[in-house]
């Protein structure tokens, strides 16, 4: 497996707080890694490094090989990097299908004019949109609520519905940032099927999560941050036992 996404050496400073200090990281095409730490380690501003909120202070970000460190956030979702927030972020007053349809938008080829005039090739262009993002509110079960408004969906729906918005933009790398938070274990176990069947269709997972147990019975490498620090990186098994690990976490129990 090669490496999809590669950071390389990412520092990014807020005034005297270095937020991610000297990040190396590789993820391998089709798998899941985790990034666990403690409150405050970096992880969410490692996904805003990644998605192009931030910019690094040093370092460099590669997709495929391409330096994507400059580019502007709609530039990298062009590109096939699409990410869930830890808050959910929703249209609650839109249909879930429409929240969908929204994250196709940045694989829209129609023009302004092309819409207004309502062309064949825009007809055609929002059949394929609405047919897609069915699939994708059918890969998270949510189907039969496409027509429901998204603020009234439960909790753990609404945290899948962002998933298939996120996946609206046809990625090959999908960021979730803590998308079990708040989740009961029903609605967890059944996220973590939805992850898996999502990875089996080829897309890579990079995942930010403070259920340990979600972490580690999903992610295949986890890699942990304390301060903006790599402290390790290895399989569930090989971090759980990682002494730094054990200390980061201040002797909490973490599996
Ligand atoms: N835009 C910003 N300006 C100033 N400080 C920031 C900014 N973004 C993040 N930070 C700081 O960087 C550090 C890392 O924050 P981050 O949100 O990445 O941590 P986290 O590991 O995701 O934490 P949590 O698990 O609590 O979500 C924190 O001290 C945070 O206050």
């Amino acid at each position: 497996m090669s490496g999809l996404l590669k950071i390389d050496n990412v520092t990014i400073s807020f005034g005297g707080l270095t937020a991610v200090d000297s990040l190396n990281m590789t993820l391998a095409e089709g798998s899941i890694r985790a990034l666990i730490g403690p409150n405050g380690a970096g992880k969410s501003t490692v996904f805003n490094l990644i998605t192009g909120i931030y910019t690094p202070s040093k370092g460099q970000i590669f997709f495929r090989g391409r330096l994507i460190n400059k580019l502007p956030p709609h530039k990298i979702t062009g590109l096939g990097i699409a990410r869930t927030f830890q808050n959910i972020r929703l249209f609650t007053n839109l249909s879930v299908i429409d929240n969908v349809k929204i994250g196709h938008h940045c694989r829209s080829k129609a023009s302004f004019i092309d819409a207004l005039l309502r062309s064949p090739s825009t007809k055609k262009e929002e059949a394929d949109i609405q047919r897609q993002a069915m699939d994708c509110i059918t890969l998270m079960e949510l189907a039969d609520k496409a027509d429901e408004m998204a603020g009234n969906l439960s909790y753990g729906e609404q945290r899948r519905l962002e998933i298939a918005r996120a996946l609206a933009s046809n990625p090959s790398l999908l960021c979730l940032d803590e998308p079990a938070a708040g989740m009961n274990p029903i609605e967890k176990e059944t996220l973590a099927k939805m992850i898996k069947k999502i990875k089996k269709m080829g897309i890579t997972i990079f995942l930010v999560e403070h259920d340990m147990k979600f972490v580690m019975n999903l992610a295949e490498r986890v890699t942990v941050l304390d301060y903006g620090k790599k402290i390790t990186s290895g399989t569930p098994a090989e971090v759980q036992r990682d002494p730094a690990v054990i200390k980061a976490y201040l002797g909490k129990e973490v599996g």
